[in-house]
């Protein structure tokens, strides 16, 4: 998908602009468990994802984008709380520079090691991911946790890719892709709100599924996401990609809704 965001080509962790104008959604956020409302209108989410839409890993410069083919609507999720369709354009994963944090939400304060992003666009209202990423039900991101454990299968081709992305501005072909193995076993009970992209332009476009139950990766798996790096392979000091994650943000006052009791 085409979500060249231009990220400020300041440090990686890229300087917090002062103030978003009018920022009351930004994302991330902790969720504290005992104060979200169980809504038993909350459908059961709809994923269909189609492996060959698959088409590449982009090192951006923040993360690693798996990148999708979004030009129809052949990977889309809906139901949750989601009213229209939309279209999976990429999914991209956020992690620290050791175990004890990395993720950009949190339960209860509690931080994983990292945590997976599937990015989604309303292709019901709009006709592509830029046009949608300013609206405010314009873009669907689903957050699943990852923990540390046994190996995960599945991640496998994903990390055996990585070394080829290692630089700022790579890009290897990746296909025939499901990223849906990269969902927990159990996608019925999750924590939503409204919020924001985490990562520039913060736009508030996006209505945030995280879901409760995290899945394991081994420690040598995420130890291959610390090995890619930020810097680009012209540039003289390499510096490796890790706590590519956004400091948590105010709720400012928004309900977080759960699909569980
Ligand atoms: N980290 S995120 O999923 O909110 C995102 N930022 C920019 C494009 S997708
Ligand atoms: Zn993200």
């Amino acid at each position: 998908c085409s979500s060249k965001l231009a990220l400020s080509q300041v440090h990686p962790m890229w300087q917090e602009p002062l103030a978003i104008p009018g920022g009351d959604r930004q994302s991330p956020v902790d969720i504290v468990v005992r104060k979200s409302i169980f809504d038993p209108q909350l459908r059961p989410l709809k994923v269909q994802y189609d492996p060959r839409t698959c088409q590449q890993i982009w090192n951006n410069g923040y993360s690693f984008l798996v990148e999708y083919d979004d030009t129809t609507d052949k990977s889309t999720l809906k139901g949750g709380p989601l009213e229209d369709q939309f279209r999976l354009c990429q999914f991209h994963f956020h992690w620290g520079e050791n175990n004890a944090w990395g993720s950009e939400h949190s339960i209860d304060r509690r931080l994983y090691p990292a945590e997976l992003h599937l990015v989604h666009w309303n292709s019901d209202k709009y006709s592509l991911f830029e046009e949608a990423v300013m609206e405010e039900n314009g873009l669907a991101v689903i957050g699943v946790f990852l923990k540390i454990g046994k190996r995960h299968e599945g991640l496998q081709k994903l990390v055996d890719a990585l070394p080829a992305v290692r630089h700022k501005d790579s890009v290897v072909e990746f296909t025939k892709f499901n990223p849906a193995c990269l969902l927990p076993e159990n996608i019925d009970d999750y924590w939503t709100y409204a919020g924001s992209l985490t990562t520039p332009p913060l736009t508030e476009a996006v209505t945030w599924v995280v879901m409760k139950q995290h899945i394991e990766v081994s420690h040598d798996q995420l130890a291959v996401f610390r090995s890619l790096l930020f810097t680009s392979a012209e540039e003289q000091e390499q510096r490796s990609m890790v706590n590519n994650f956004r400091v948590q943000q105010a709720l400012k006052g928004r309900t977080v809704r759960s699909s569980f009791s």
